[in-house]
């Protein structure tokens, strides 16, 4: 015969405890517990060393390595401070952590065009689920949203106050609506459950590992011409981006995810020697990696953005940030983890 609460108080319903009391003791020195989602990926690999690296942290990577790969940690694989779990944040997640850095979504046009509605539900389902967790074990939450949430800009360079140029039935909205989205929920739940939120807005970031068939512009652009094939300049070529290096990047990151902003705040390179068309990128390759390559003219894909640079005077001043490599002296630190991975020998 069972109980009833009346009869013993013990086995009564209570609320729940707060998780891991043990976080709070002071006679333990706890590290903080990080959970990286899209961990296995170009940015997110870079981010896990910086955050490994301190000795300061456990680092757990949830990853369904749909666009990522066991490789880009393998430093990192059976450390007593790193746990890598196979996982689709479209499906919750329980694990206790103090901040999550929420990474996980493909992120190269390519990619996320190449299963829209998994992108979107990736996008809307997977932020919903890592919500759901900081909001269960009082984590604070960083997104990495982008600078695609801008759309088609109007205004250049772009502002955190521009609300953007987004066709919201397009091949790209998955990507772009689903970040916005994803923006929305972030806010939503800061406003009503009191969640610690940071939003990160990410300009093109580029460096080592990025995936070689990844499809984004600088990983083609080096990849053709390390292979002896003609760089594909989409067309008209005229179009910008400005191109902020990783190791910028994910200073950025932590930096915002230390302060006490929600943003979104704005990073990438607006330098002018880090805003290119395609066509002087394509150059800048010829010059800098491979003398003999060449580049031909292809057709683009629709609502390609026409022009892109970060106003980043919130990341200056608040975060104290400022990215410091430029495009000339990233393109070749690039080149050299192509060269090791695509086995050709520099010349
Ligand atoms: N690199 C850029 O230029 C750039 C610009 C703007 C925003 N971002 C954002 O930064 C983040 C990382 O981008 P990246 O360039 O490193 O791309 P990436 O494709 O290398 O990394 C994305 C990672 O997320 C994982 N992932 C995808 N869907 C998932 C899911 N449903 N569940 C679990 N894991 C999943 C992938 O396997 C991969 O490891 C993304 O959120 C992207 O939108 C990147
Ligand atoms: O082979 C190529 C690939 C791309 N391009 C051009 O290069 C430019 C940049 O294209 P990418 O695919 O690298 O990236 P996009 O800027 O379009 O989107 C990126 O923006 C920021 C992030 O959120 C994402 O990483 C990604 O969506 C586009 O104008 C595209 O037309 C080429 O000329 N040739």
């Amino acid at each position: 015969m069972g109980h009833t609460a009346n009869e013993d108080d013990s086995l009564a319903v209570k609320a729940p405890p707060l998780p891991s009391p043990l976080r709070h003791s002071k006679f333990t020195t706890q590290k903080m517990r990080i959970l990286v989602t899209g961990g296995a990926g170009f940015i997110g690999s870079h981010l896990v060393d910086r955050l490994m690296e301190t000795g300061a942290n456990e680092v757990i990577v949830a990853d369904n390595f749909f666009s990522g790969t066991k490789d880009n940690l393998r430093r990192w694989i059976g450390h007593p401070n790193f746990e890598l779990i196979r996982h689709d944040v479209t499906e919750p997640l329980l694990v206790e952590v103090d901040q999550i850095y929420h990474l996980a979504c493909p992120a190269s046009p390519i990619f996320y065009k190449y299963n829209p509605v998994k992108t979107i539900k990736t996008n809307v389902m997977g932020t919903l689920n890592m919500l759901g967790l900081a909001k269960r074990v009082g984590a604070r939450i960083l997104l990495t949203s982008t600078s695609e949430v801008y759309g088609d800009p109007l205004e250049h360079p772009q502002k955190e106050e521009y609300w953007g140029n987004v066709n919201p039935i397009g091949v790209r909205s998955c990507y772009d609506e689903g970040k916005r989205v994803a923006e929305t929920l972030m806010f939503d739940y800061h406003r009503q459950h009191g969640i610690e939120i940071r939003i990160a807005r990410i300009f093109n970031t580029y460096g080592p590992r990025m995936n070689i068939d990844d499809g984004r512009v600088v990983s083609n652009f080096i990849a053709q011409a390390l292979r002896g094939e003609q760089m594909t300049v989409q067309a008209p070529g005229t179009q910008t981006r400005s191109f902020c290096y990783v190791s910028d990047m994910v200073e950025g990151l932590i930096r915002l995810m230390g302060s006490d902003v929600t943003g979104p705040i704005n990073l990438g390179n607006p330098a002018s020697t880090c805003e290119f068309t395609m066509l002087e990128l394509a150059e800048a390759v010829k010059e800098l990696i491979e003398p003999s390559a060449s580049w031909k003219l292809v057709e683009n894909t629709p609502d390609d953005p026409r022009k892109r640079k970060p106003d980043i005077t919130k990341a200056e001043s608040i975060l104290k940030w400022e990215p410091k490599v430029s495009l000339r002296d990233g393109l070749p630190l690039m080149a050299a983890d192509f060269f090791e991975r695509l086995g050709v020998s520099k010349k």
